[in-house]
């Protein structure tokens, strides 16, 4: 494996010693955690750095995403924020998920790795959002869920003119036909879909780059009527 290479040749970024050093700590933290706390199932190193470091930076090409404030729902174990972090250190980041074994671990990983403006909130998404309307730049979900209900989740949340950006898997454009009146109904407009291949046979990926038009108020609703009657 040649990471660095990749991340050259792909992302046109050459991450600098301390970069790799922050990435070779998170892997031994997300592996020694995962012994005794279940984050992950990927754990041979070649997987996490393509499957997880790796993945996470993809949208970089598509998105100017070098400052400003990045929320990112339901991250796990920090994926595609933590990441992205640790190559553009100005993010300001806020992670929100509702299992504290991950918070947990997130935040001894932040402390370990030494990184700063990483605002951690263990709580459900679509309760955040009804409380921090218009408030971020760019909003992010990796393999969170359905695409109407985190495009619900999401747009209400970031500024006009902000994006969200959903990384999906290789079925993602089905699940993007379905959400295209939740994008409409809260506000935003698709600006582009990507269509890519992780490198060494990893994995077909699609990622939907979404722009916040208006904000439209009300959303998101509560998580039961979201399920009961999807937009
Ligand atoms: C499948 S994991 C994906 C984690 C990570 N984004 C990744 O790409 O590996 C989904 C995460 O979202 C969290 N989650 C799911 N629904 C949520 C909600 N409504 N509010 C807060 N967290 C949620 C879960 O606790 C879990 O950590």
């Amino acid at each position: 494996m040649d990471f660095k290479e990749d991340i050259r040749k792909s992302f046109n970024i050459l991450l600098s010693d301390e970069q790799l050093l922050k990435f070779s700590k998170y892997y031994d933290k997300l592996i020694e955690y995962n012994t005794h706390t279940n984050l992950t199932t990927i754990t041979e190193k070649e997987d996490v750095y393509y499957k997880h470091f790796y993945d996470s930076l993809t949208l970089i090409p598509f998105v100017n995403i070098k400052d400003g404030s990045l929320c990112d729902m339901g991250s796990g174990a920090g994926f595609p924020s933590i990441p992205l972090k640790i190559i553009f250190p100005e993010l300001k980041v806020t992670i929100i998920d509702s299992a504290n074994k991950r918070i947990k671990f997130l935040s001894e990983l932040v402390e370990e790795l030494g990184i700063d403006n990483v605002n951690l909130a263990h709580q459900r998404i679509e309760e955040y959002g009804q409380n921090n309307q218009e408030k971020f730049d760019y909003v992010t979900a990796r393999a969170l869920g359905n695409m109407t209900l985190i495009t619900e989740m999401a747009i209400p949340m970031l500024k006009v003119n902000g994006e969200f950006i959903a990384m999906k898997g290789s079925k993602g454009k089905e699940e993007l036909t379905d959400a295209k009146q939740a994008i409409q109904k809260t506000g935003g407009k698709l600006i582009n879909s990507m269509y890519l291949e992780l490198p060494n046979d990893y994995g077909e990926r699609s990622i939907f780059l979404i722009r916040k038009i208006n904000h439209i108020n009300g959303y998101p609703r509560e998580y039961q009527q979201m399920l009961k009657k999807p937009l």
